[in-house]
């Protein structure tokens, strides 16, 4: 039987973040709006599984934490920000004080097309191991599960496939075609869009393409 994950999200405070898709929003002043809907979307996805049986944000920007929080998602504040394996290592040892039986995970949240079914798969193809997903170029990583009860040992960053692959974790097989297309570059947005867009990014691009703006249709 598949048993449940607690998933931790984190998210870069709303100026810091997504400097490579920048100039996917137009105008400018809306890239944080972007930011916010990937991630939302990452999360109302995350949230409508079967097997994330809690989705928590790890940030330290307070417009998020009140956006999250109004919508009934639980936010760990991460400040002062230290890099994102410390937020989510921060995030493990949280969720472990509380369940030294929990089984932990770290989802990126710059995954707007992604389907609960997709993650759900995900989670089951893990069975009880230590396992991540590959991004659709396989050198990143969207998902790590560590085994429960284990410490997530998250290495995110560049090369951080071959870097969770070397400590140990098993690489997921399945296709897991939206759990793989993460957004880091405006081309990314494209490919997200031909798979479906999550409501929140979807109602931010069609907006980006009406009056005003300078960008064509994604
Ligand atoms: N809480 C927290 N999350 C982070 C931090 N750094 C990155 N993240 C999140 O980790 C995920 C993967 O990061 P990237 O895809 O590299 O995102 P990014 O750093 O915003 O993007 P670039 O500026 O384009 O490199 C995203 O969900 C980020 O929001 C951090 O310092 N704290
Ligand atoms: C931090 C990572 O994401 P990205 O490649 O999207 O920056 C990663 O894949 O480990």
């Amino acid at each position: 039987m598949t048993s449940g994950v607690q998933l931790l999200v984190p998210i870069k405070p709303l100026h810091l973040a997504k400097t490579r898709l920048r100039g996917a929003s137009e105008p400018a002043d809306r890239h944080s709006g972007l930011v916010a809907a990937l991630a939302s979307d990452t999360v109302v996805a995350a949230r409508s599984t079967t097997y994330a049986v809690e989705v928590i944000v790890v940030t330290s920007d307070p417009h998020l934490t009140a956006l999250f929080r109004d919508n009934g998602v639980e936010v760990l504040d991460d400040s002062p920000a230290s890099g994102l394996n410390a937020a989510l290592r921060y995030g493990d040892r949280v969720l472990r004080q509380r369940n030294p039986e929990a089984r932990v995970g770290a989802l990126q949240a710059d995954l707007p097309a992604l389907r609960p079914e997709d993650l759900d798969a995900a989670i089951t193809e893990a069975g009880a191991d230590r396992v991540f997903c590959s991004d659709g170029q396989g050198t990143g990583t969207t998902l790590l599960l560590a085994r429960r009860g284990s410490a997530l040992r998250p290495e995110f960053g560049p090369g951080s496939a071959r870097a969770h692959r070397s400590g140990g974790a098993r690489e997921l097989r399945a296709p897991l075609e939206s759990l793989r297309r993460d957004v880091d570059l405006p081309t990314d947005l494209e490919v997200a869009a031909a798979l479906g867009l999550g409501a929140h990014t979807s109602t931010h691009v069609r907006a980006a393409e009406g009056p005003g703006s300078v960008r064509g249709p994604v």
